[in-house]
């Protein structure tokens, strides 16, 4: 389990150790070779595995009004990195100061002087200090006179193309589920909270819990199959994005899940879904009834789209 540990608040258990900084969005195939490759150094020091994240992104206080969703929140990020061998998530919160430090003050400040780095992984891109002044040569120089080791991991690849945090992001904004989960190496997650809806699914036969407060990147429209994971049980579920044209015009946007095999009271619970496969786009049927025969057929077919991810796991 990957400890989170505000910059600020950090202790001797996370220092002297092999770091990683990045933002580590979606905890990627990539980033697993990183942590991978801290991980042997690390052996090597005996010391911890330790990733360092600003947060929130730079971007988000550099360029606002370009910042896109984040596939990832932080505990989550945490969990994902500490299942590839990462013991420690130093959180930098991003701030002017900090973001106006030259690419030598940043390797003083942080590397030496705060973290005290033996060991440091990065990709061959990576850039740090004022307007990313601080290149991979740069940080070869200073941690050749700090007497902190280096090690430059090759980037991850996949069908020729590098795998990062901004394509997966293009994918799962198209519906591109299968793709974006070979990418992350695991399912993309979203969580958000049970909110009353107008009680339509009841009478249906089909209820859907309604999530609001999404934190995270939602996928396009249409329905998916997946898993919604409550407290610590876990169920399939049959997923709708979109607005319900088959009973309204409003275009409003919703989340809404159905747990296959679940009988129970979710308002107000914090609900938690991984997207497996998407099974078509939302449309218009001309009755309830017509909607409901393909509810029905949609479940079948995500059954066995679950079940033949299950058996390929
Ligand atoms: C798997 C699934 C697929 C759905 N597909 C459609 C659809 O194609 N068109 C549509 O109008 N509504 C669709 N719905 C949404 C239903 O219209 C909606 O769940 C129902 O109106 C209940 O809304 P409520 O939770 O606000 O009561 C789908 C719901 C689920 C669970
Ligand atoms: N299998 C299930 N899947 C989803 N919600 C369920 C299920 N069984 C019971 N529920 C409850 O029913 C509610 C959804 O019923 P629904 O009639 O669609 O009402 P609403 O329009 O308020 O979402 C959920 O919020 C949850 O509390």
């Amino acid at each position: 389990m990957t400890k989170i540990v505000p910059l600020e608040e950090i202790t001797d258990a996370a220092r002297h150790g092999v770091i990683t900084i990045g933002n580590f969005d979606g905890v990627h195939k990539g980033h697993a070779v990183l942590i991978r490759q801290a991980k042997r150094m690390a052996h090597a020091f005996d010391g911890p595995v330790v990733a360092v994240a600003f947060d929130p992104h730079p971007a988000a206080i550099l360029r606002p009004d370009q910042v896109p969703p984040t596939l990832t929140w932080l505990e989550r990020r945490a969990e994902l990195l500490g299942e590839h061998g990462t013991d420690f998530l130093v959180v930098i919160p991003t701030n002017k100061t900090f973001l106006n430090l030259s690419a030598t003050e940043f390797f003083a400040s942080l590397v030496q002087q705060q973290l005290a780095a033996r060991g440091i992984v990065e990709g061959p891109n990576f850039f740090f200090g004022r307007n990313r002044g601080g290149d991979i040569q740069t940080l070869q120089s200073l941690c050749d006179e700090g007497g902190v080791e280096l090690s430059i991991a090759q980037p991850s690849r996949d069908s020729d193309l590098m795998i990062s945090s901004t394509r997966i992001r293009d994918l799962i904004s198209a519906g591109n589920m299968n793709p974006a989960i070979s990418l992350l190496g695991h399912p993309h997650r979203i969580r958000g909270k049970v909110a009353h809806g107008v009680g339509r699914g009841k009478k249906i036969g089909f209820p859907t819990a309604n999530l609001h407060d999404i934190d995270v990147l939602v996928p396009s429209d249409g329905v998916y199959g997946g898993y919604a994971i409550v407290g610590d049980e876990r169920h399939k579920a049959a997923i709708h994005i979109g607005p319900n044209p088959t009973f309204d015009d409003q275009p409003d946007l919703k989340i809404e899940i159905h747990l296959l095999d679940y009988n129970g009271d979710l308002y107000d619970r914090e609900l938690m879904v991984d997207f497996i496969t998407r099974v078509r786009d939302t449309r218009r049927f001309d009755s309830p009834e017509q909607l409901v025969s393909q509810l029905k057929r949609d479940i079948e077919s995500i059954r066995i789209s679950l079940f033949q991810s299950e058996s390929k796991a």
